[in-house]
């Protein structure tokens, strides 16, 4: 019998809300879910490997892959490039299993076009100045950088409305208990699971 496809969940938000983190917990909770690993420009941070954080690619491979249209989604992101591999994404649903993409707001809107079927999830930060205080507190950032991030944020937050759901990152466990909550309601939503039952109730006995 013809698999059912998966169902693909894209984690998206502003710089700093927790997408990161916020993946990495739910990583840890070993759900029936395969995270895509994306191409990047960037740099490896220590302690990072190529193919498990990240595909690390020279500017040149990037490009390549974007013209052979091996990319679901691209963005460029604080000078540097990533993307979402087409073929990983679209096997694995195949293979009847959920993936979770966890990109910036730009490469979620992409994938809206080709995926509407996908299920959007827009991380809120619980307020501006919190979100100002998760940048600030990385460390990482000039004081420039961060209200740069901050303007744009304010833009990525009006783009919400274009998402299925919002999920407010005040607790990471609450947060991650709110995501494993939509997975949870996607499964039983009835546009997915009547195509199943009206084969069995089809099917000879
Ligand atoms: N569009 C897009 N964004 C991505 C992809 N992979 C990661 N990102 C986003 O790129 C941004 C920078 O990621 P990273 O360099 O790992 O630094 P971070 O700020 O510590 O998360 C984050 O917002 C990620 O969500 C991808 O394949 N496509
Ligand atoms: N729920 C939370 N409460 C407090 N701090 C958080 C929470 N989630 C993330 N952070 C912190 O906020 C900062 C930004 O998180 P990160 O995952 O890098 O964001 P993003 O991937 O969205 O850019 C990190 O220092 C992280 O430890």
């Amino acid at each position: 019998m013809e698999k059912e496809r998966g169902i693909l969940f894209v984690l998206s938000g502003p710089s700093g809300v927790g997408k990161g983190t916020v993946c990495k917990a739910l990583r840890a909770q070993k759900l029936d879910i395969q995270y895509s690993v994306s191409a990047t420009t960037r740099q490896p941070r220590e302690g990072e490997q190529h193919g498990v954080e990240y595909f690390f690619k020279t500017k040149e491979e990037f490009l390549r892959m974007i013209e052979n249209k091996e990319l679901l989604e691209w963005a460029e992101y604080v000078g540097n490039y990533y993307g979402t591999p087409i073929e990983y994404v679209n096997q694995t649903l195949d293979e009847g299993k959920d993936v979770i993409l966890e990109i910036e707001v730009q490469g979620a809107l992409q994938v809206k076009n080709i995926f509407p079927e996908g299920v959007f999830i827009f991380l809120t930060p619980p307020s501006l100045a919190e979100l100002r205080n998760r940048i600030v507190g990385r460390g990482t950032e000039t004081e420039d950088i961060v209200n740069n991030r901050m303007t744009v944020a304010k833009e990525e937050i009006e783009l919400m409305q274009h998402y299925h759901y919002s999920v407010v990152n005040d607790e990471i466990e609450s947060a991650c208990n709110r995501i494993k909550a939509i997975i949870t309601t996607e499964h039983c939503r009835v546009d997915r699971v009547r195509p199943k039952y009206q084969r069995i109730l089809g099917a000879d006995e």
